[in-house]
């Protein structure tokens, strides 16, 4: 076993340890991305901070503006963007960021410009914010082709492309996950240290779960497959047990009980809203890459997830993530109804 194994076996792993370690393994490594995955650690306990105190330092309620979505802004929507692209920029290892938040992409000045694109949701699930329930940071990261020159083709790749993903859970506890290639791993903030450490090594989600999760208001919406499979859920017909129905409304929170649990997380699209409501760059993708390294699957209802080449930045695509036997049943039902038609 080698010493990186052997420590993380023995003794208390912060996610600096971590990175390092795993930079290790890549003797060609200059040690920029371990310093950009640094910054977005740093956004992350900022961001966590506030939201623990938001109640008390009064930043509920709505700035009174409205986002590119068409959908109102939290004071904690404006302050984590702003975090996040702060702690990005001076980073000096991003080139240019794509954020929920804002209609354009950013990119950034030549001076403090890098390698590396970053794509996030700076606060998912907002609308749980003034009720206290968990809300997250998504985010993925990307290289530029030519770091000169950096594009929008560069941006606008398959999730194929993409190197690192995870997110940032602001719970019970706050947690980050993370993937950058090989492996899920969840550390777990302690606040006392201000360290995040490694609680959760090598997470693997169950091959089929006993949990699915959608919104099913929108059910008189639904096609014919996603309402098969919510039925089948409810009703199984082979004689298995009916699953449960849990449903937060972030999506933060509702992929991680469904990477730690097993079971599936739907969003679909529906009549109301044919490409759904989840956006492909930072939401979809960082999802859909740490359900298959962690082993399970993510799918469009056309085609596997991080195989969609966005055309637009904020691009939405219809989501089914989870066990892996899950979504082979979600994919049976398009497949079959593809067949039909
Ligand atoms: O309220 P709905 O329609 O079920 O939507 C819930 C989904 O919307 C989101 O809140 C959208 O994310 P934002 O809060 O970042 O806009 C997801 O977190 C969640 O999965
Ligand atoms: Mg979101
Ligand atoms: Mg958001």
């Amino acid at each position: 076993m080698d010493h990186a194994a052997q420590a993380s076996q023995t003794d208390l792993m912060t996610i600096t340890r971590f990175v390092l370690n795993e930079q290790s393994k890549h003797p060609e490594a200059r040690g920029d991305f371990s310093i950009l995955l640094s910054h977005i650690v740093l956004g992350c306990k900022f961001v966590c901070s506030a939201v623990n105190k938001a109640g008390l330092a009064k930043l509920i309620g709505l700035a009174g503006e409205t986002n590119i979505q068409g959908e109102e802004q939290k004071k904690l929507d404006v302050l984590s963007n702003d975090v996040f692209i702060k702690a990005l920029t001076s980073s000096g290892r991003t080139c240019i960021l794509v954020s929920e938040e804002d209609e354009e992409a950013i990119f950034v000045e030549p001076s403090l410009q890098g390698r590396y694109i970053v794509v996030f949701d700076p606060l998912d699930g907002s609308s749980n914010i003034d009720c206290g329930v968990s809300i997250g940071t998504i985010f993925g990261i990307y290289m530029v082709k030519d770091k000169v020159k950096p594009t929008l083709d560069d941006v606008l790749q398959s999730g194929n492309a993409m190197l690192a993903a995870g997110y940032c859970m602001y719970g019970s506890s706050c947690m980050l996950v993370l993937s950058t290639g090989s492996g899920v791993n969840g550390f777990t903030l302690d606040p006392s240290l201000g360290e995040f450490i490694l609680t959760h090594s090598d997470i693997k989600i169950p091959k089929k779960g006993k949990i699915y999760s959608v919104n099913e208001g929108n059910a008189k919406y639904w096609d014919g497959p996603t309402a098969k499979y919510v039925e089948k859920c409810k009703f199984p017909k082979d004689g298995s047990l009916s699953k449960s129905l849990r449903y937060v409304g972030s999506m933060v929170a509702d992929v991680h009980r469904t990477l730690l649990y097993g079971g599936i997380f739907l969003y679909p699209g529906d009549k109301k809203s044919p490409n759904g409501k989840l956006r492909v760059l930072y939401e979809v993708f960082p999802m859909a890459f740490l359900m298959e390294k962690a082993g399970g699957q993510a799918f469009t209802g056309k085609q596997r997830a991080l195989d969609l080449v966005p055309k637009k930045i904020h691009d939405r695509s219809p989501i089914f993530l989870g066990s892996y036997d899950d979504v082979e049943e979600v994919k049976a039902l398009y497949a079959a109804e593809e067949h039909r038609a």
